[in-house]
């Protein structure tokens, strides 16, 4: 019966997509027992008898971490990649001594204000590996009463003879391995290794990722928001079909986008997400762009009340510069998959129908709604700057037998055991778009006058 399947079961129903939320504490149990994951669910032997792990993140608490695995794989190599520098780096390090199965790889942050931002697990079973590209920090707080995405792949075998490539259709193992070498790091070669002695062919999504630096000529369209546009352009759908459908953002903290909404948010990121098949530009309407960013009451009333808003950190500072960008903002709402009340940690991009019923793609990633993270142009478009590492994935549904869109639900008993393939999403459509007197949360503005969920106000530290 569905209430003590194992984790695998959970993961075969919720296929070809195989996108998935974290479970959520104290919300009814329907929304936990289908296309919901723990991280005790991702590193259970159900999912595979494990030899060695490595995890790309921003936060760890090790001893937690640890803790997620089964006893009996305990002990097996684990390597951490993170961001951190110099204090930061010296307390992680002596966390990590404690545990002789520990590794640290230290990725470059060479421009200011980048993070390592990128959140990926690397399983390397008995027989075969899977990657997960997902939202969540390596800590419980992150995996307790959160909305998070996780995208899990098929168990990859190893290949059969090492001259056969074994990547997919979408370049999905080429793309994972340009990624990786942008660390240059010696401590991921092993994990190169791993990578192309597996058969990656059956990968159906494709890696959408950023590396800090001045990207130019061919590396220009590797990386963020211009990589999107190159596969868009080359792979997305007709704009006959799309051209009145909105782009909808949806993520947990926000950059600094600039003076107005044309300047970068419109004429850069919004040219390149909304583009269609052959075309060179895209062109994002504000009538058709809406952002799902959570109101003050959004997470006043959440779950955790205002200590949800911890990890949504939008500061007034920011949001001041910006007070042209409110008119894009939606709620979060998630009433199909018992979420409304878990605060937003995931992030993801999708263009759906204005009725809400089908996509022609959609993406969950590590990137928020900032040019550290999608880039911005400079020297008159020659070269794309990008501060932070981000990974992600993007589902086109030629890859899942769908003609030039998917169909897409939030409720789940429109999602499962249906016959033609049904797009899980996070949230429900249509968005709903900022009640009067609504205003997006901000994390360091006091709320003294609304009590949250447990009668408390929010003093900002
Ligand atoms: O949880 C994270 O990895 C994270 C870290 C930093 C920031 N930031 O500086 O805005 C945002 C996030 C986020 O994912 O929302």
């Amino acid at each position: 019966n569905i209430l003590n399947r194992s984790p695998q079961d959970v993961y075969q129903e919720f296929q070809p997509f195989s996108f998935f939320l974290t479970k959520v504490a104290d919300i009814p149990q329907k929304f936990n027992t289908q296309g919901a994951m723990s991280l005790k669910d991702i590193l259970s032997n159900s999912m595979g008898v494990l030899r060695s792990s490595c995890h790309f993140n921003f936060m760890f608490d090790i001893k937690w971490l640890m803790s997620q695995y089964p006893a009996d794989f305990r002990k097996l190599p684990v390597l951490l990649v993170h961001g951190e520098q110099g204090r930061s780096e010296t307390d992680l390090k002596s966390e990590a001594s404690d545990y002789a199965n520990i590794t640290l790889c230290r990725a470059a942050l060479d421009i200011p204000y980048g993070t390592h931002h990128t959140k990926m697990m690397l399983l390397l079973y008995e027989s075969g590996m899977r990657v997960v590209i997902h939202t969540a920090n390596l800590i419980d707080n992150d995996w307790h009463q959160k909305t998070q995405g996780v995208w899990i792949s098929p168990l990859f075998p190893p290949l059969k003879n090492s001259s056969d490539k074994g990547d997919s259709t979408t370049g999905f193992k080429a793309d994972l391995l340009q990624y990786i070498a942008a660390y240059r790091s010696i401590k991921l070669t092993p994990w190169e290794k791993h990578i192309q002695s597996h058969d990656m062919s059956s990968a159906n999504v494709y890696i959408i990722g950023s590396v800090p630096g001045r990207h130019t000529l061919n590396n220009k369209h590797n990386w963020g928001h211009l990589k999107l546009k190159k596969v868009l352009s080359e792979r997305g759908p007709d704009s006959g079909l799309v051209k009145n459908w909105p782009v909808i953002g949806q993520f947990s903290s926000i950059g600094s986008l600039g003076p107005n909404k044309e300047a970068w948010l419109l004429n850069e990121w919004g040219q390149s997400i909304s583009v269609c098949k052959s075309e060179q530009n895209g062109s994002l309407l504000p009538s058709k762009l809406n952002l799902i960013f959570p109101s003050l009451d959004n997470i006043r009333l959440s779950l955790e009340g205002y200590n949800g808003g911890g990890c949504v950190p939008y500061s007034i500072k920011t949001a001041s510069k910006q007070p042209w960008l409110v008119q894009f903002f939606s709620q979060w709402v998630s009433e199909g998959r018992g979420r409304s009340k878990a605060v937003p940690h995931i992030k993801t991009y999708a263009r759906v129908s204005p009725d809400g019923s089908q996509a022609a793609w959609f993406m969950v990633t590590s990137a928020n709604l900032s040019k550290a993270a999608w880039g911005s142009l400079e020297k008159d478009k020659s070269q794309l700057m990008i501060r932070s590492y981000e990974l992600g994935v993007l589902f086109l549904p030629q890859c899942f037998g769908c003609k030039n869109a998917f169909n897409v639900s939030s409720r789940l008993e429109e999602v499962v055991g249906t016959t033609s393939p049904v797009f899980p999403l996070p949230y429900d459509l249509p968005a709903q778009t900022y009640q009067k007197g609504d205003r997006p949360w901000l994390i360091d503005v006091p709320c003294m006058d609304k009590p949250d969920t447990f009668g408390t106000m929010w003093c900002p530290p």
